[in-house]
């Protein structure tokens, strides 16, 4: 450990980067005080960007990242900081620009202290042992909320002590929830600590295909191989094993001999497993021994931060308007949540208009029951300005050229069609008085069907903004 010193000393300059040791003893505190998980999951990808305003700034991969780190870990950082001699430590977190991440490999971290289950050994990049795990589905990955924090936590322990924490772990929910997402975790987080532990991930459906053709060609030495020398488990979907006796018997000495090796056994559901009907009730109470946890739909601010997620993820910039829109649409499913992102973005390219509120709610009408989304003077202003090449502030601005009065007198047109405001509303809006706007009004009307380019643009954006609305109304 270096000697306490000022967090800035040496440090000349608005910014300058803190010596690696400095952050390599912030980083040996704080590993200290949480589990290797967490400091796996949020430490390791950390980047030390420098002091800036006084302040050490870390540099983080999303903004989930970001507020995460941010609730959890701020001050225990301040403290590590405080430690070594910082008299009025400040910790800040930025996210980090695609490009940089994709330049920045994790910081070594530093040896970890002597302690109970620490490994000190790096894990290579990419290990063999989760060839059958989804390398999207990590904790890092993984949004908590109210509705699946539990579930978060009991996948958290197991990673960090497998088949001593809960054994087995057993989560059910509805479709799309989060479950396998979470079983994944656990396994990439132990195929990083532990590179020589094997790793077998298996819906229940597969496992009985595996297990029929085995006893069809004679391979029962082989298939009881596979699954019994595994070090962790991981079956989806446990349900299917309802009414299939020759699989539940030999699920059970699967089971048995996994769980008397101090094996980790983690089981997915739609269910509990008292729910499972025709489950052979030695099975039943085996999955009961272990740790039972259910994942909920998740409330409006988590599908929030999971769609934002998703969206820094494809570097896709989508307003916060446009995910509150998605969120409220799609309410359980998050596979559902998901394809409904996927879904306005390519909307909004295909057709070459800037994504709104207006625009998601047009791509998402045909799929899901259309949301009532009233056409705002932000949304024709937003509209009006992408069709005419300029930018919003051009058309609310003092510009006398007829490139921008034509497109602002446009824009006051639709505004006072597709909108209930009144003429000294929109007035304000467009930081005019109201005589302004009447005068834009009667002008565009005079020149709709003699002017054939304004013609066309006033339809065009008509179509782009009123569309959602008449589909609402069924017309
Ligand atoms: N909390 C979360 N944070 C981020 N993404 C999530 C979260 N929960 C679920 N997802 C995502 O939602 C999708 C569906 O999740 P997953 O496949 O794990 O659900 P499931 O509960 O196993 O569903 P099923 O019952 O259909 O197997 C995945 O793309 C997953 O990454």
């Amino acid at each position: 450990m270096l000697a306490p010193r000022p967090l800035s000393s040496g440090i000349r300059g608005r910014c300058a980067l803190i010596t690696q040791e400095i952050w390599a003893d912030v980083l040996g505190y704080v590993r200290q005080n949480i589990s290797e998980v967490e400091y796996k999951t949020w430490f390791a990808p950390m980047k030390n960007m420098g002091v800036q305003g006084g302040s050490l700034v870390l540099g983080v991969r999303n903004s989930f990242a970001q507020e995460y780190v941010r609730r959890q870990y701020q001050l225990l950082l301040e403290d590590a900081l405080r430690d070594l001699g910082a008299e009025n430590p400040q910790v800040t977190f930025q996210v980090l620009p695609a490009v940089q991440e994709a330049m920045i490999l994790p910081e070594d971290p530093p040896p970890p202290r002597p302690g109970p289950g620490r490994s000190a050994a790096r894990p290579p990049a990419a290990p063999e042992n989760r060839k059958t795990l989804n390398p999207k589905y990590t904790f890092e990955n993984f949004v908590v909320g109210p509705n699946n924090n539990l579930a978060h936590a009991a996948a958290l322990a197991v990673a960090e002590s497998p088949g001593k924490a809960y054994n087995p772990l057993f989560i059910y929910g509805d479709v799309g929830l989060g479950k396998t997402h979470l079983m994944h975790a656990v396994g990439h987080y132990m195929a990083e600590q532990f590179p020589d532990k094997r790793i077998e991930y298996v819906s229940t459906e597969s496992f009985t295909n595996d297990l029929i053709n085995a006893i069809r060609e004679d391979r029962m030495t082989q298939f009881r191989n596979r699954y019994r020398s595994v070090d962790l488990l991981l079956v989806d979907d446990i349900q299917f094993l309802a009414g299939k006796e020759r699989t539940q018997e030999e699920f059970f000495h699967t089971f048995n001999a996994l769980y008397e090796n101090h094996k980790q056994i983690i089981l997915s559901s739609d269910r509990p497993p008292k729910d499972i009907q025709t489950l052979e009730g030695r099975l039943r109470s085996r999955f009961e021994w272990g740790l039972i946890t259910d994942i909920q739909s998740p409330e409006f601010e988590t599908r929030v931060a999971i769609l934002k997620m998703n969206a820094e993820q494809s570097h896709a910039a989508i307003p916060q308007e446009v995910l509150e829109l998605i969120a409220r649409q799609v309410t359980s499913n998050i596979r559902e949540l998901e394809g409904a992102l996927v879904r306005v973005v390519a909307y909004a390219s295909l057709n070459n208009v800037p994504l709104s509120r207006v625009v998601a709610a047009k791509a998402l009408s045909n799929v899901f029951a259309p949301q009532e989304v009233k056409v705002e003077m932000s949304d024709v202003l937003k509209a009006t300005a992408a069709h005419f090449g300029l930018s919003a502030d051009q058309i609310r601005g003092s510009g006398r050229a007829r490139e921008v009065v034509v497109p602002r007198q446009v824009a006051m047109y639709l505004v006072r069609d597709l909108t209930g405001h009144s003429l000294p509303e929109i007035g304000q809006f467009f930081g005019r008085d109201h005589s302004t706007v009447m005068h834009a009004v009667s002008k565009v009307t005079e020149q709709m069907g003699k002017d054939v380019e304004l013609t066309a643009a006033v339809q065009a954006l008509r179509g782009q903004l009123k569309d959602v609305e008449d589909e609402q109304k069924g017309t």
